[in-house]
C-alpha cells in the first residue's frame, strides 16, 4: 500500500532578531535552494530583509510576505517568503540582549508550534533565540523545549508534566539524549532519580525505535566520575540508575549501563566506517550531553525535541552574538536541521 503524505510546508522560526538566526535562515536560502524548498520563515520582514543585506550574495533574494503557509509551496527557488507572526517597529540593535528581540523571537515560536499542532505544517524548525531576551520578554519558559512542552500539553489539555520530552543532540557520529535540561547543575543532580532516568530511557527508545525500525542500543552514562567506581565516589549509579536501567530492561529496552561518562561517549561514536557500540547515550545532565556532540562539530549537530506531537528540529549553535550582522555565521547546522525535520516529518524529500 502506498502512504501519500499531503504536501505541507516547513516553518522556519528566526529566532533572535538581535543574533545570528536571520543571517543563517538567508544563507540557507541562498546556499540551500533544493533543501528550502517548500519552506518558510515565521518572523519578522523587516529583520529578514536586513539579514538578506547582511549576507554578501551575487544572486537576487527577494523577501516575501505570505498570508498562509500553504502559499510557500509556490515560492521560487531562492524567494524567502516570510508569514510575518512577529513585526518589528524599527530594527533591534545586533548582538545584545532585549526585551523586544527576545518578545519577536518568542511570538515566532509559538505561532510555529500552534500550526504545526494543528497539522497546518508538516515540521518547524527553530534558529536559535537568546534565553535571556526570552527572559527579558516575560516568557517563563527557559528555551524552545519547555515552551513547545507547554503548547503541546494545552493543546492536549493535560497537564505539561504528562507531556514529558528530551532533548536530543545528534550528529553523524552520536546521538544523545539528556535526563534533565536547562536546569543549574546542582538542580540537575538532583533530577538523576530512577523515575526520570526511566522516563528518559522510555522516550529515546520509542523516539529513535521509530526512526531506526528497531530497538536503539542504548548506553547510559553514569553520573559520578568512573560510575561512581561501585560506591567509592557516589550513590546516584547504585540507587538510581542501576534500578533504572533494570526496570527499563524489564520493558524491552535494549539499555545498559551506567558507564564512565568519560568514555562511554567514544564507545558510542560512529567513526571510520565503524558502528559506535551504542545508538545513542543517555546522559545525566545538559553538559555531559551536549559536550562531545558539539565538540565533533558546531556545523555538524542537530537539537531533535523528543516526545512532542510535532517535528522540531534546531541548529546545535546559539546566537552567537559575538559575530552576528558580520556575516560569518555557518549555515550548516540549521541546513542540517532542515533536512532532518523533512525525514521525520515525511515531507517530500529532495
Ligand atoms: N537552539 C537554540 O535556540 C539555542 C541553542 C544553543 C544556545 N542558545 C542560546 O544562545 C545564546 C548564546 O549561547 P552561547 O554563547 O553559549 O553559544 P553560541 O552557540 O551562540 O556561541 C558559541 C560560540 O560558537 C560560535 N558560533 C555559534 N554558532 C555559530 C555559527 N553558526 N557559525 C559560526 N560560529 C558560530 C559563536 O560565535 C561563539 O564563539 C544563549 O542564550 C543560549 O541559551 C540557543
Ligand atoms: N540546550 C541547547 C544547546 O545548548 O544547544 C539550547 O540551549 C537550545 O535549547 P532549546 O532547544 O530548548 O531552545
Amino acid at each position: 500500500m502506498t502512504v501519500t503524505h499531503e504536501r505541507k510546508a516547513i516553518a522556519i522560526t528566526m529566532g533572535d532578531p538581535a543574533g545570528i538566526g536571520p543571517e543563517i535562515v538567508a544563507k540557507a536560502f541562498r546556499d540551500s535552494p533544493q533543501d528550502t524548498r517548500d519552506c518558510f520563515v515565521v518572523g519578522d520582514v523587516g529583520t529578514m530583509r536586513r539579514a538578506v543585506g547582511m549576507i554578501r550574495t551575487d544572486v537576487d533574494l527577494p523577501v516575501a510576505v505570505l498570508a498562509s503557509p500553504g502559499e510557500a509551496l509556490q515560492a521560487p527557488p531562492r524567494c524567502i517568503p516570510v508569514l510575518e507572526a512577529a513585526h518589528l517597529a524599527s530594527a533591534v540593535p545586533l548582538g545584545r540582549v532585549s526585551a523586544v528581540a527576545g518578545r519577536a523571537a518568542a511570538d515566532s515560536v509559538v505561532w510555529a508550534a500552534r500550526a504545526a499542532l494543528h497539522g497546518e505544517i508538516a515540521a518547524m524548525v527553530t534558529a536559535p533565540l537568546h534565553k535571556e531576551a526570552l527572559a527579558a520578554a516575560g516568557v517563563t519558559f527557559p528555551g524552545h523545549t519547555e515552551l513547545l512542552q507547554a503548547e503541546a500539553a494545552a493543546a492536549r489539555g493535560v497537564q505539561t508534566r504528562d507531556l514529558p520530552v528530551r532533548m536530543m543532540l545528534a550528529n553523524d557520529e552520536l546521538r544523545t539524549v539528556l535526563v534533565s535540561i536547562h536546569v543549574s547543575l546542582r538542580d540537575a543532580l538532583d533530577a538523576v532519580t530512577q523515575a526520570n532516568v526511566l522516563q528518559t530511557l522510555r522516550i529515546a527508545h520509542e523516539a529513535l525505535g521509530r526512526s531506526l525500525g528497531r530497538a536503539p542500543r542504548i548506553g547510559v552514562a553514569g553520573l559520578n566520575p568512573h560510575a561512581g567506581e561501585g560506591g567509592l565516589f557516589g550513590r546516584e549509579e547504585i540507587d538510581a540508575i542501576v534500578p533504572a536501567i533494570a526496570a527499563a530492561r524489564r520493558e524491552g529496552i535494549d539499555a545498559l549501563g551506567p558507564f564512565a561518562p568519560d568514555t562511554v561517549f567514544m564507545r558510542a561514536r560512529a567513526a571510520n566506517g565503524r558502528a559506535g557500540e551504542f545508538d545513542v547515550v543517555v546522559a545525566m545532565y545538559h553538559d555531559q550531553g551536549l559536550i562531545p556532540v558539539k565538540y565533533l562539530g558546531v556545523e555538524k549537530g542537530v537539537n531533535v525535541t523528543l516526545g512532542l506531537p510535532l517535528v522540531r528540529t534546531s541548529p546545535d549553535h546559539g546566537t552567537a552574538f559575538d559575530i552576528a550582522g558580520t556575516g560569518r555565521a555557518d549555515a550548516a547546522s540549521l541546513v542540517e536541521a532542515i533536512r532532518v525535520a523533512r525525514r521525520m516529518s515525511g515531507a517530500p524529500g529532495i
